[in-house]
């Protein structure tokens, strides 16, 4: 039995990317809220979201945007975030181990709990006359 390796090239990335987003297309939560927003641009996300990890995880800056603002109005709450970590943990230790494996597991949930903080103060608020 061989060992899993970090992630340490855009190819690792790509391996990452490509399957965790394979099975959030084909999870019954997930899978509608992504079709309904990405429709038929899914190159366009992959290629977004390669770019994001390759600048999180590899330091190399080609990814520029505003996550926050993409998410915001999505109709989603905390279930939909568990359920994003844990197919999310379940690819990384399934491809990788090492510091960048951890790395990534550890900036997904940081970033999750920042978006489900905001989402949820945004539906709380959305009617509110002021
Ligand atoms: C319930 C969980 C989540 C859902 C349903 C979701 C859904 C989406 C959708 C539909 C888009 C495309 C937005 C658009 O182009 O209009 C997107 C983009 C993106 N998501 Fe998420 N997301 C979730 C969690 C996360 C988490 C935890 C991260 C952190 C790693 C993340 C990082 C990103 C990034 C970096 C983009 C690209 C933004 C850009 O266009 O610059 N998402 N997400």
């Amino acid at each position: 039995m061989t060992e899993n390796k970090d992630i340490l090239t855009l190819g690792d990335i790509r391996q990452l990317v490509d399957l965790f987003y394979t099975r959030v297309r084909a999870d019954a939560l997930l899978g509608p809220i992504f079709e309904e927003r990405i429709k038929d641009n899914w190159a366009r996300h992959l290629d977004i979201m390669y770019r994001f990890w390759q600048t999180v995880l590899l330091g190399e800056l080609t990814y520029q945007g505003s996550p926050g603002a993409k998410h915001i109005t999505l109709p989603v709450s905390g279930e939909h975030f568990e359920k994003w970590l844990s197919i999310f943990y379940t690819t990384v230790d399934e491809l990788f181990t090492g510091s960048k494996a951890t790395e990534a597991k550890w900036r997904a949930a940081r970033m999750a709990e920042m978006f489900a903080g905001k989402i949820a103060l945004y539906q709380k608020n959305k009617n509110t006359i002021l």
